[in-house]
C-alpha cells in the first residue's frame, strides 16, 4: 500500500486492505492491498481469469471479500450508501437485437439505483438524462432499441447510463471489447478528457496494453498475484485543503461536458 504520508491532500476513494477472495475452494485474490486516490486513473491488467472482474465486483459491492476490508470514500463497505457517487460499466457482450429497451430507458435506469423502477421521473431527473445523452452525443439514438445499435454505440449508451448521476468514481470493465480500432481511439480520447478535465477517478480493465501504457506509463505501480496496477495519479498543490478540492470537484461536476 502507498504510504499515506505521501498522499498530499487527495482523499482515498477506494482502499483495499488485505483482501482475499475465493470461489468455493479456488482462491482468486490473495492478500491484496491497494489504495486509489481522488483523481487517480488506475489501469488494471492481467491475463484471462486473473481476477480483474472479481475485484471490480467487490469494489461495487456485488461480491464480498472472504477476508479483509474494502473502504469506499473512507467508509467501510457495509456502511457505504452513496452508490450514486460510483458509475460502473460491467463487461458485456453485444446485446440481443430483440432486447426491447430503448436507449433512453437504459440511460434513465441509471437513476433508479435500488429505488422503484416504475416511479415517474422528476423534471430534474429528465434533464439529467438529456444531459447524459448529449454528453455522449447519442441524443439522436434516444428512441432506438439498444439491441439494434452497433457495439460502439451501445458502449456510449452504457457510459451515459453510468454518468447520469455525475459519479466521482467511474469503473469500466473492458469497455472497448468488440469495438473497431477507430472507435476505440475516440473512446479512449473521451475517457482521457474526462480524467484530465472533469476530475473523475477511474478504474479501467483493459487488454489494450498499448493504450494503457501510453497513458499510464510503462511500468505497473504494483503487482499482486496475476494483477498489475498501472496508475496515473494527479497531485494537488501543496497547500490545498480537502475542503477546497471537494468544492472544486463539485463545481466541475455541476458543469460536466464530457467530450473534448
Ligand atoms: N461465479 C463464479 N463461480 C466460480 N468461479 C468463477 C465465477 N466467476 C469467475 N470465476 C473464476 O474466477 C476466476 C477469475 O475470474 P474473473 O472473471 O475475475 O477474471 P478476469 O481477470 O476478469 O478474466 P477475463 O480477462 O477473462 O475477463 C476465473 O478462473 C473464473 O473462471
Amino acid at each position: 500500500m502507498r504510504n499515506s504520508e505521501s498522499l498530499g491532500c487527495h482523499r482515498q476513494i477506494v482502499s483495499i486492505d488485505d483482501v482475499f477472495f475465493s470461489y468455493e475452494h479456488k482462491t482468486i485474490i490473495s492478500g491484496l492491498n491497494f489504495s486509489i486516490l481522488e483523481r487517480d486513473f488506475v489501469g488494471l491488467i492481467g491475463s484471462n481469469g486473473a481476477g480483474k472482474t472479481t475485484l471490480l465486483k467487490m469494489i461495487v459491492g456485488l461480491l464480498k471479500p472472504s477476508r479483509g476490508e474494502i473502504r469506499l470514500f473512507g467508509e467501510p463497505m457495509g456502511q457505504f450508501r452513496d452508490w450514486e457517487r460510483i458509475g460502473y460499466v460491467p463487461q458485456k457482450n453485444a446485446l440481443n437485437p430483440l432486447f426491447p429497451a430503448t436507449v433512453r430507458e437504459v440511460v434513465n435506469s441509471g437513476l433508479f439505483g435500488k429505488k422503484n423502477m416504475f416511479r415517474r421521473l422528476s423534471k430534474a431527473e429528465l434533464r439529467k438524462a438529456d444531459d447524459a445523452l448529449s454528453a455522449m452525443r447519442i441524443e439522436d439514438l434516444a428512441d432506438r432499441r439498444i439491441g439494434q445499435l452497433s457495439g460502439g454505440q451501445q458502449q456510449r449508451v452504457f457510459l451515459a447510463r453510468a454518468l447520469i448521476n455525475h459519479p466521482e468514481l467511474l469503473i469500466l470493465d473492458e469497455p472497448t471489447v468488440g469495438i473497431d480500432a477507430e472507435s476505440q481511439d475516440s473512446f479512449f480520447q473521451m475517457i482521457r478528457h474526462m480524467h484530465q478535465h472533469h476530475h473523475i477517478t477511474f478504474i479501467m480493465v483493459s487488454h489494450d496494453m498499448d493504450m494503457m501504457k501510453s497513458y499510464l506509463g510503462e511500468q505497473p505501480l504494483q503487482k499482486s498475484g496475476g494483477l498489475s496496477f498501472y496508475v496515473k495519479h494527479t497531485h494537488a498543490p501543496e497547500n490545498c485543503s480537502e475542503t477546497d478540492l471537494t468544492h472544486s470537484m463539485q463545481q466541475q461536476l455541476e458543469t460536466i461536458e464530457i467530450l473534448p
